[in-house]
């Protein structure tokens, strides 16, 4: 579990994490989502102790990062651009982080056959290829069995074989009991990925809902309906709380009645149906949608020169 709160980061004058309060909760996978520069990066290093909050406060499984005698066994985390000795093997990286906390051996080569090393773990990690840099950065996050797992941006850069070992990988954590946060600029990653998305832009907290809860937000009731009896049909339709559209012939988009309501009704007044499709917008344009704000202001700030100094 992890639970932030009122957890704010400036560096000088640049707010990168305002107020951020939220809960990450065990046995979920949990997107933390946000556009580049939204925040993100530093509200894991904030969680993780390798950065101090200005204010506020964050914790893992009940303490600050930094007051776990094994923090190791409580957390594990992958974040971007992670350091790697790369004239070592897998196995000998694994193994100095492992004695360095006292973790044995024979759990570096069960991580190993985790995340499917096993072949190349005598190997350089010079000459990995991104998609076994990220699975050895994977196998140390999950070296000291931690309860709670951090993933920063894991699937960047990874093919889709990659992409969905990781995405079988979180579930199985998650189905373990453990907590499992990993932040994604990309709302079709995390539709595919999470249970709950936790939204960011400038720092501040967009949204913190259930995937279902944002697919049920994102106009669940349209629903596209072909006729030849348009006329007919928007007469049988017609109610309180009914908007009916039309921008061409012959196609109506209706707002406020679900697709069998709306077949039913036909049946009732002989309007014949040709089409009777429920539209959602996708879960991507919610997303632009609730974070275009925060992306502006990103494009803005980013060309002005105190920004670049
Ligand atoms: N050490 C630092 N010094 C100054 N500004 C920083 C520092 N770290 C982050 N920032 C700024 O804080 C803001 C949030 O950055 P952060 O890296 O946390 O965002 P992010 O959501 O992880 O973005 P991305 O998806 O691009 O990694 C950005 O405007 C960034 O420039």
């Amino acid at each position: 579990m992890i639970e932030a709160n009122q957890l704010s980061k400036t560096y000088g004058d640049k707010v990168a994490v305002d107020s951020l309060t939220f809960t990450v909760e065990p046995g979920k996978v949990t997107g933390f989502l946000g556009p580049n520069g939204a925040g993100k990066s530093t509200t894991m290093r904030l969680i993780l102790g390798l950065d101090r909050p200005t204010s506020g406060w964050v914790t893992v499984n009940g303490k600050a990062y930094a007051d776990h005698p094994r923090p190791m066994a409580e957390v594990g985390a992958l974040l971007e651009a992670r350091a790697m000795h790369t004239s070592r093997t897998a196995y000998n990286h694994l193994r100095a982080l492992a004695a360095t906390h006292g973790i044995s051996n024979q759990r570096v080569q069960e991580v190993i056959d985790l995340v499917g090393l096993g072949e190349v773990a005598r190997k350089r990690t010079g000459g990995f290829s991104l998609g076994m840099g990220q699975r050895l950065g994977i196998a140390c996050a999950l070296l000291g069995d931690p309860r709670t797992v951090i993933l920063d941006e894991p699937v960047n850069g990874l093919d889709p074989e990659g992409v969905r070992w990781v995405r079988d990988l979180l579930r199985n954590l998650c189905s373990e009991g453990r907590t499992v946060f990993l932040s994604s600029h990309l709302m079709s990653e995390m539709a595919m990925t999470a249970d709950q998305l936790i939204i960011i832009g400038h720092g501040r907290l967009i949204a913190d809902m259930s995937l279902e809860e944002l697919i049920a937000s994102v106009g669940a009731d349209r629903v596209r309906v072909r006729t030849p009896d348009p006329d007919a049909l928007t007469r049988a339709l017609a109610g309180p709380h009914v908007k009916v559209s039309s921008e061409e012939t012959g196609v109506l988009e209706v707002q406020g009645l679900p697709a069998p309501r709306i077949g039913e009704l036909a049946s009732q007044h002989g309007a014949v149906l040709h089409e009777l499709t429920p539209l959602r917008a996708s879960l991507e344009e919610a997303y632009m949608d609730m974070t275009k704000d925060a992306v502006e202001y990103h494009a803005i700030s980013t060309t002005t020169s105190q920004d670049a100094a």
